[in-house]
Order: C-alpha cells, then sequence, then structure tokens
C-alpha cells in the first residue's frame, strides 16, 4: 500500500514503540470538542477512544508495511526532539541553515465506479522503492519509471497518508519556528480534497462525525499538532491563529470572512521586512483549542466555491490555502531572563484540479474558472520549472504572475519546508493528464530550499545587544585590570578612579526582562535604545581604557629613555671626575663596579680615590653596594641618582665658583665645569 526508497531498512521497534507511547501519554488530553466559534455546537467524549484507535491502525500499518523502510514516519528522541533521519527534511536550526530538497509523495487513487463500469483499466504498476511504472501512451512507447520519496499505492489509507507522507515532521518543524506548507497537485478528480480534507460531505450537517475514517490529512495533523503542543507546553508558551482563504478566479477571498471579501477581494503585497507575499485584512483567528481549529476547518469548507463537471460532482473551482499560524515562547538557553519567541506557521493547499476542458465539457461560468485555474496552474509549473533548473533558479522566478505562486513563492525557494502531494488517477482514460501530474512532481521534487527559523527580530537584537553588553563589560574589566598593572601606583590610582566613577555614572536599563514578549512596540523600542545606549557608552569607555593604556605604555617608553640617557650622563659625569682630584670616581652601573667593591683585595681608600667631604655619595654608594635588603628598585634608584647627581654638581660647581680648583700639578682649573 505504501512504497518507498530503501526498502532494505526496516521499521525500528523503538521509534514504533516510542510512538506508541506517545499517543498512550496523550490519552489525557482535553477531549471535549465544544463548536465556540461557528454556529453548530456539539460535544465528543470519545476522543480518547478515537485516539486509541488511531494508535491500534499505526500498528496495523507497521505489520502491513513488512520489511519497508520507515523515512516518511518522524522518530522521538527521548528527549523529545526530532531525529533528522526522517524523510529527508532536515532541521537546520537557526545558526546553520541546511539546503534541502522538496519531498514529493504520490498518491493513486483507487478507481472510480465509472471508470470500473467503463473497463477503464489501470495503467500504473508499483516495483516499490518509491518507484512507480506508467505504461507507455501506445505499443511503440517504453513505459516510464518514477521515482518520489513515497509512493501510496490506491488501498493506503487516510491514517497511512498522515503516518507516512512526512506531514508530522512538517508540524513538528512549524512548532520549531519554520514555514511549513503542504500542497496537493493532480488533475481534476484525482483526489486532493480527499486527501486534504475528505469527501465535502464530511463537513455538512450539523454534527459531523469526528471518528470518521475518511477524515483527511488536515483534521488528523490538527489532532497531532495538539498532542505535541500538550507535550511540550511546560517550557514553552504557544498562541496559535488561523487563517483560510481561496483563489477563485485570480481574486483573493477570506473563507472565515466571505460576505464582505466577495465584494472586495483581498489584496495581495509584498512585505519588505518579511521579504514575503503577504494578505492584506485577512482574518486570523485566535484557537486556544483543538476544536477552534477544526471549526476553521468546517467553516472554510463550507464556504468554498465547488461546482460539478463531468469529471467530478464536487469539483473544487478554487484554489485554498488554510494556514495555522504558531507563535511560540520559550526561554532562552543561555539567557534565563530571556524569552525569544519563534513564530513557524503551516500551509495547507489545496490547488484546483488542471482539467482538459474538452473532457470536462465545461462551458460558461465552469469555463472561465476552469481557464484561471489551468492559467495559475501553469504559471506555478514555470516557477517549479524554473526553480528546478540549477541555471535558472538564480534568474528571474514568475511569481508574480498569479496570486497563487506570490502566495506560494516562500514555500517553494523560500526559506520553508515543502512537502508536494501528486495526486493520480490510476485509469487508462486519464493516462495523458497522469505523466504530466508524475512529470511536474519529480521536477519539483529537483528544487532545493533553505529551512530557517523565523525569531521576532526586535528580540533578536535586544538578545544580541545583551550579549554584545557583557563581552564589552568583560572586556571593560579586563582592560581596566591591564591598565592598573602598567600604571605606577600614584598617577594610575588617579585614571582608574577615574573611569571607575564614569562606569557607575552609566545607567543600565532597568527592565524586566522576563515580559519581554508582553512588551508593546514602543517598549520594545525603548528596550533597544536602552541597551544600544549601554552598548555605545561601554564602547566608548573601552575605547578611553584603550586610549589610556596606549598613554601608559608610551610613559614607559619615554621613562625608560630618560633613563638611558641619565645613565649616559652618569658616565660622562663618572669619566670627568676620574680625571678630577676633587670630584670622586662614581663606579658606572657596570658589572666592573660590583667587581670593584666586592673585590676584598681592592683597598677603595687606595691613593687613587679621594672621598669629597662636601658630598654624601660615598655613603650612598657604601650603602647601595652593601646591603641588598635595602635595595631599590632599578627605576627609582636611577631617578634618585639623577637628583643626587645633578645636586653633587651643582655643589662642586658652586664650591668651585667659591675657591679657586688646582690640577695635580699645582695650576688653577678655571674651565673644568662650563
Ligand atoms: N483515495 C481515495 N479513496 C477513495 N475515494 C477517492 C480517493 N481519492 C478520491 N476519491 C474520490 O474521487 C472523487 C474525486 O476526488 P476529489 O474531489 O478529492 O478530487 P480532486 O482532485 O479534489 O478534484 P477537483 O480538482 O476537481 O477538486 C471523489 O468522489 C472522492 O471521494
Amino acid at each position: 500500500m505504501v512504497n518507498r526508497p530503501d526498502s532494505s531498512s526496516t521499521r525500528s521497534d523503538k521509534s514504533s514503540s516510542s510512538t506508541r507511547s506517545s499517543m498512550k501519554k496523550n490519552n489525557n488530553i482535553k477531549n471535549t470538542f465544544v463548536r465556540s466559534k461557528s454556529g453548530n455546537d456539539y460535544k465528543e467524549k470519545n476522543g480518547t477512544q478515537n485516539r486509541l484507535r488511531n494508535a491500534s491502525s499505526l500498528q496495523s500499518i507497521s505489520k502491513a508495511s513488512g520489511n519497508q523502510t520507515n523515512r516518511g514516519m518522524k522518530k522521538f528522541k527521548s528527549n523529545g526532539s526530532v531525529d533528522s533521519t526522517d524523510i529527508g527534511v532536515k532541521s537546520s536550526g537557526s545558526s546553520t541553515p541546511l539546503e534541502d530538497n522538496i519531498n514529493v509523495v504520490v498518491r493513486v487513487r483507487p478507481l472510480s465506479e465509472k471508470e470500473v463500469k467503463a473497463s477503464d483499466d489501470s495503467i500504473v504498476q508499483f516495483p516499490g522503492n518509491g518507484q512507480i511504472l506508467c505504461e507507455g501512451q501506445n505499443d511503440s512507447q517504453k513505459p516510464k519509471l518514477f521515482t518520489y520519496n513515497v509512493v501510496f499505492e490506491p488501498g493506503a489509507t487516510q491514517e497511512d497518508i498522515v503516518q507516512y507522507c512526512g506531514i508530522k515532521r512538517l508540524i513538528e518543524m512549524a512548532i520549531e519556528g519554520f514555514s511549513s506548507t503542504v500542497f496537493c497537485y493532480g488533475q481534476t478528480g484525482s483526489g486532493k480534497t480527499h486527501t486534504l480534507t475528505g469527501p465535502p460531505q464530511l463537513f455538512v450537517g450539523k454534527k459531523p462525525d469526528l471518528n470518521h475514517k475518511d477524515h483527511g490529512l488536515i483534521f488528523r495533523s490538527f489532532f497531532y499538532l495538539f498532542q505535541l503542543l500538550q507535550q511540550r507546553q511546560e517550557n514553552t508558551q504557544f498562541i496559535l491563529k488561523a487563517s483560510f482563504l481561496e483563489i477563485y478566479n485570480e481574486k483573493v477571498i477570506d473563507l472565515l470572512n466571505p460576505g464582505a471579501a466577495r465584494k472586495k477581494p483581498l489584496a495581495v503585497r509584498w512585505s519588505k521586512k518579511m521579504r514575503g507575499f503577504y494578505v492584506e485584512n485577512l482574518f486570523l483567528v485566535d484557537c486556544e483549542e483543538l476544536d477552534d481549529l477544526l471549526a476553521v476547518l468546517e467553516e472554510g469548507m463550507r464556504n468554498r466555491a465547488v461546482g460539478s463537471h463531468l469529471m467530478n460532482d464536487h469539483s473544487s473551482r478554487s484554489h485554498t490555502i488554510l494556514t495555522v499560524h504558531i507563535t511560540s515562547e520559550q526561554q532562552a538557553e543561555n539567557e534565563k531572563s530571556v524569552f525569544i519567541s519563534k513564530q513557524g506557521k503551516i500551509n495547507f493547499v489545496d490547488l484546483a484540479g488542471s482539467e482538459m476542458t474538452k473532457k470536462t465539457q465545461s462551458e460558461g461560468k465552469t469555463l472561465e474558472e476552469a481557464n484561471n485555474i489551468n492559467k495559475s496552474l501553469m504559471v506555478l509549473g514555470y516557477c517549479i520549472a524554473s526553480l528546478a533548473d540549477s541555471k535558472k533558479r538564480s534568474g528571474h522566478i514568475p511569481y508574480r504572475d498569479s496570486q497563487l505562486t506570490k502566495l506560494l513563492a516562500d514555500s517553494l525557494a523560500g526559506n520553508g519546508v515543502t512537502l508536494m502531494i501528486a495526486c493520480i488517477s490510476p485509469a487508462k482514460s486519464n493516462q495523458c493528464e497522469t505523466i504530466n501530474t508524475l512529470r511536474y512532481a519529480a521536477r519539483a521534487k529537483k528544487i532545493k530550499t533553505k529551512p530557517l527559523i523565523i525569531i521576532d527580530p526586535r528580540e533578536a537584537l535586544i538578545l544580541s545587544l545583551k550579549r554584545e553588553v557583557n563581552a564589552l563589560k568583560l572586556e571593560n574589566e579586563h582592560l581596566k585590570s591591564l591598565s592598573a598593572f602598567h600604571m605606577s601606583p600614584r598617577s594610575g590610582s588617579a585614571q582608574i578612579n577615574g573611569n571607575n566613577d564614569r562606569s557607575s555614572a552609566i545607567v543600565t536599563p532597568k527592565i524586566d526582562v522576563e515580559r519581554l514578549a508582553e512588551l508593546e512596540n514602543n517598549e520594545l523600542s525603548e528596550l533597544v535604545k536602552l541597551y544600544m545606549t549601554e552598548n555605545q557608552s561601554l564602547r566608548q569607555e573601552n575605547n578611553e581604557l584603550y586610549t589610556t593604556k596606549d598613554i601608559l605604555l608610551r610613559d614607559q617608553e619615554l621613562v625608560s629613555r630618560e633613563n638611558e640617557r641619565l645613565l649616559k650622563k652618569l658616565e660622562d659625569v663618572n669619566s670627568v671626575c676620574c680625571r678630577s682630584p676633587i670630584i670622586p670616581a662614581r663606579p658606572t652601573m657596570s658589572g666592573d663596579v660590583f667587581n670593584f667593591s666586592t673585590n676584598s683585595d681592592t683597598d677603595i681608600t687606595n691613593s687613587n680615590y679621594w672621598r669629597n667631604p662636601l658630598n654624601a655619595s660615598s655613603e650612598f654608594i657604601d650603602g647601595r653596594m652593601s646591603s641588598a635588603e635595602n635595595k631599590i628598585s632599578d627605576s627609582v634608584q636611577k631617578e634618585m641618582d639623577k637628583m643626587r647627581i645633578s645636586d653633587s654638581i651643582t655643589t662642586v660647581a658652586g664650591s668651585l665658583r667659591r675657591n679657586k680648583s688646582f690640577d695635580r700639578n699645582g695650576q688653577p682649573i678655571t674651565d673644568m665645569i662650563t
């Protein structure tokens, strides 16, 4: 009934048991389906029974599937995250988006009574591995083989579709913040509406049977969605809103508010901010309970345009898009006080069927509808063909040529995850359309999309600013400690204190970030401004600290140069003193001095060394050389040397001016100090 590629891999017991257990857990979810938004109130008490039935049908499918692969099944890990070995739709996460192909499955409807009566035989075969073999149109043509993610044979039930087509994965991704789309494509009467919603008769009458086996993918997806929300509600808050529209003769009509919209169709506009098309003034219904979503489905189904022609008594004459917007608010991983809100959505698109007007014998209104349907499907076909061609992909894609392609643009080539269900008839009389659909689907399978999570840009900005502020604060601390290290105690303290004063002057935003999600637009803007101001202030302060650091390094450089200069001067003075009988020779800072002082054989009182009674430098020299414990740091020592030497020189010069000096030979010295 269901065949997919990779038939060698079998469905794991682990995954089936985890799915069963997740279903068991959800027996406790709220089961009273009370119509709150539309006219027909009803209650359903045996929702539990319904879910148990789902569980048992899942088991029977796993047996029936035998050794077939389970690529269409979503698998939960124990932590509730999603196993990405699924149908090839990979969750990219917000940081590393991955490109992936659109997933395409094919559903073959059973031969209708009419076709059986007319001995209109089946022309398709199912070799397995997601393949479908279609007979050639005449004897000379070879059969054509196509491969897809999954092929559903005519015996597949509505429950099989929901289990294996990959919709569960799309729902999970929508909850995680991705934009997901499932659309049904195929000729008129091929089973698109049957697959998505079930027969329209299900929604007629006052008390729809919730347990009906024919309920389609949308109905079953809503149950699954609520199961997941129930599981995840502990640490995340969800807000659900739904809209339902149809595109009828290129006009967009709100199916939840059809009266007003029929008079004036809604406009499709481009949003610069979201970089996508949207429908202006579309009615969005808050859906707190499962029955609210079901009510939206019923209301829309009742209001959509349906007509009849030779090939389908209940033919959809419009394309419909039912969208469930899922906003989630979750605590940020590393920032417990911040809540991140993500906005995911899932679109269910039921396309009107392509039709050969000759075959359907459409005329008048039905003909006009058919022409519009075919035109918009043709544009969709162009878009798909261009997107599937790697050379044309970066060129112009004619999304703007129809309302349908404008609204599907994001799903086909944007940041979403897309699933296409191609519906075909097995009958020989539809062979041409069947091959067209299979080709169309094969082309769509080549399209790659890049799923991305959409986070509220303002909240993302606040989060990144907050992170930046923290990083700047750390940098600030580091710079301050560096400055303190480089500064001399006296000059440094003044500057550091100065900086501290500035820091304390910064007004940190006093906003309760836990309330972030509840804040109004202007409050959020205010918060962004405050963070930006703090950020700016920290940057400024850090720049100043960098400047201070540079100044300190330059000062240090100057001081060491000055020391060098002084040492040189000292040596010069020393050499002069050696020649003078009245000025004691000053030792240099070289090793010779130390050798001189420590050498016991050397007598410092020898006749060549004369102590000048006018200054105390000899004591200083002695003290300096003899007491290692009292040794002062070199820089301070040099500074003191400098002062003493200049004192000593001044004194000597004064004494020379007062008393005439004489050289060793008894000649007066007059030009010694100039
Ligand atoms: N898998 C199926 N099992 C049983 N009946 C089916 C199946 N698929 C389609 N049918 C029946 O075939 C008929 C046509 O199906 P449906 O209206 O869903 O086609 P459609 O592709 O939506 O057509 P249109 O494009 O004209 O709206 C309906 O009577 C429907 O109940």
